[in-house]
């Protein structure tokens, strides 16, 4: 299996947001280091979700970068992207396992060392962990674990640590010397002036 790149770009496809737009510009600066999680509203339709992942998946074929599928396992199989990222509310990560089969990039959500050590027993290859710091693009997320709260989960697995929540290059290098491998961002890109010049600035914070 490649290697996982060290900056996830969550679309964001909530009214007047523009993800392909996004996808498009990160990948101009990220390239083969980057990967894109196709993240819908809950209530997209599959036919919605698969429409979306199939032209993130053609725009990260020609970059050879990454496409996973939030939540839908059905839809990342169906597209042929790399894999997908599973939460408390998706299928139990053995579950996705046995779905996305053992070569499946298979992402979960973690914010403590036990749950993070299940998950990965159960057979995930990283751990999407947070909300590291306050941030409005999702509701109902508990308190924030800070780099402090990463830290934790990093001495307890021994899979990559993608942070997550209020990412913002400006914040990165608390989150890496707490031993995060890398960031997954939805606001920091989608909401940027210039979303290629902030991926190349989180892709420097990540990689300097
Ligand atoms: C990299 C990464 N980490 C965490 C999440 C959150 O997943 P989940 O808890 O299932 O919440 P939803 O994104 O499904 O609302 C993620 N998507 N990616
Ligand atoms: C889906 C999700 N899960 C935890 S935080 C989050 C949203 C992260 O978005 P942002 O990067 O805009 O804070
Ligand atoms: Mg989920």
């Amino acid at each position: 299996m490649p290697s996982l790149g060290r900056l996830h770009l969550i679309t964001d496809t909530r009214p007047g947001r523009d993800p392909l737009t996004v996808v498009r510009a990160a990948l101009t600066a990220a390239r083969a280091e980057l990967v894109v999680q196709v993240r819908v509203e809950d209530s997209a339709t599959d036919r919605e979700a698969y429409d979306l992942a199939r032209r993130v998946l053609a725009l990260c074929a020609s970059y050879e970068a990454t496409c996973l599928v939030n939540d839908r396992l059905h839809v990342a199989l169906a597209v042929g992207a790399a894999g997908g990222h599973v939460g408390a509310d998706d299928l139990p990560v053995a579950a996705a396992r046995r779905v996305l089969g053992p070569a499946g990039v298979l992402g979960a959500t973690a914010r403590a060392p036990g749950t993070a050590t299940e998950a990965v027993a159960a057979g995930a290859s990283y751990l999407g962990v947070g909300p590291c710091h306050t941030t409005s693009t999702k509701s109902g997320l508990p308190d924030p674990i800070g780099p402090t709260g990463v830290r934790a989960v990093v001495d307890a697995v021994d899979v990559p640590v993608i942070a997550i929540g209020g990412v913002t290059a400006a914040r990165v290098p608390a989150l890496r010397a707490a031993g995060a491998y890398g960031v997954a961002v939805v606001g920091a890109l989608s909401a940027a002036a210039d979303p290629a010049r902030a991926t190349a600035q989180l892709i420097e914070a990540l990689t300097c």
